[in-house]
């Protein structure tokens, strides 16, 4: 499988924020969530890709070319859905459409009506009255009507309400029958990540904590309920983090093995994305 977006060693520095060596890669074919508590840097990892905000050092390669030297072409391959979506708020979405479709090679005025649709958008309404949600359907309307090989979003379910969510991980899926594609979006709504996403790259304070298969994240780690009786200096390291109260702990940890052989009756269940998330940024031991 190529890799669609390889990042390597990519720093990026904010007064109070930096990027720590950002490096992971894309497979094509893959739907990745990009996942992280606020602040962690998900925006400015995206904005950094993108070139809309410089960086300090690192290498960015989209479809195997450079990002600082092929950026027009990388562009024109890529549908991006960030907050706000940087539009002209005076103009009609028809008007809006028709500046951005001119800046695409292969714009598809036939796939751009059917999302309009779809989505119960009307060209002739101004942007600057637009919900948040309907910004959103209108920014993923054109995110989706060039025939982009990568589609890169910020958030692009957050303000959508569970139906219009739904519909949105249905085109997605959709979207990868084709072959050759590549989602990559953050979110904080990990229950869409259960359903759609094959691949999860964690952040937290500008570093990347992991990039795995889902299936295999979900397989690796395990809830542990038991009695906190049980917790010693010694049996605490096998968790990643531990919350007590006074009824016993709870745990998650990526060592069940050893868990079952030094801690009696516990109960052990399979966390869900977001039990890791929170797990991977730690919490009392
Ligand atoms: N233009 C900027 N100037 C200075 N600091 C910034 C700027 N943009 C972002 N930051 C800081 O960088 C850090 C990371 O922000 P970022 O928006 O990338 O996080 P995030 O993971 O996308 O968070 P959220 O989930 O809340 O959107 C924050 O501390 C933020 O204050």
């Amino acid at each position: 499988m190529n890799d669609i977006l390889t990042v390597s060693g990519l720093n990026k520095s904010y007064v109070d924020f930096s990027l720590k060596d950002v490096t992971f890669s894309l497979p094509e074919g893959c739907i990745t969530g990009f996942i992280g508590v606020n602040g962690a840097g998900k925006t400015t990892t995206l904005r950094t890709l993108l070139g809309l905000t410089n960086k300090l050092s690192g290498k960015i390669q989209f479809f195997g070319l450079d990002m600082d030297k092929n950026e027009r072409e990388i562009k024109d391959r890529i549908g991006i859905v960030l907050d706000g979506g940087g539009f002209y708020e005076e103009l009609s979405l028809s008007e809006m459409k028709g500046i951005i479709s001119s800046a695409y090679t292969s714009w598809s005025e036939q796939d751009f009506k059917r999302y309009m649709d779809m989505f119960s958008l009307d060209p002739k309404q101004k942007i600057n009255s637009l919900s948040k949600g309907m910004r959103m359907k209108y920014a993923l309307a054109l995110a989706l009507s060039h025939n982009a090989e990568l589609l890169i979003m910020d958030e692009p379910t957050s303000g959508l309400d569970p139906l219009v969510r739904g519909q949105l991980l249905k085109i997605l899926t959709e979207y990868m029958e084709n072959g050759g594609k590549g989602v990559f979006f953050s979110t904080h709504i990990t229950s869409d990540l259960d359903k759609i996403a094959d691949m999860l790259i964690m952040i937290d304070n500008g570093r990347i904590v992991f990039r795995e298969e889902k299936d295999t994240l979900l397989d690796t780690y395990r809830i542990v309920k038991g009695d906190s009786g049980a917790l010693t200096p010694d049996t605490r390291k096998l968790f990643l983090s531990i919350s007590e109260t006074d009824f016993g702990f709870t745990g998650i940890t990526k060592q069940i093995s050893e868990v079952r052989s030094y801690i009696p009756n516990i109960m052990v269940e399979r966390p869900t994305i977001e039990d890791i998330m929170l797990g991977n940024i730690g919490g009392e031991k």
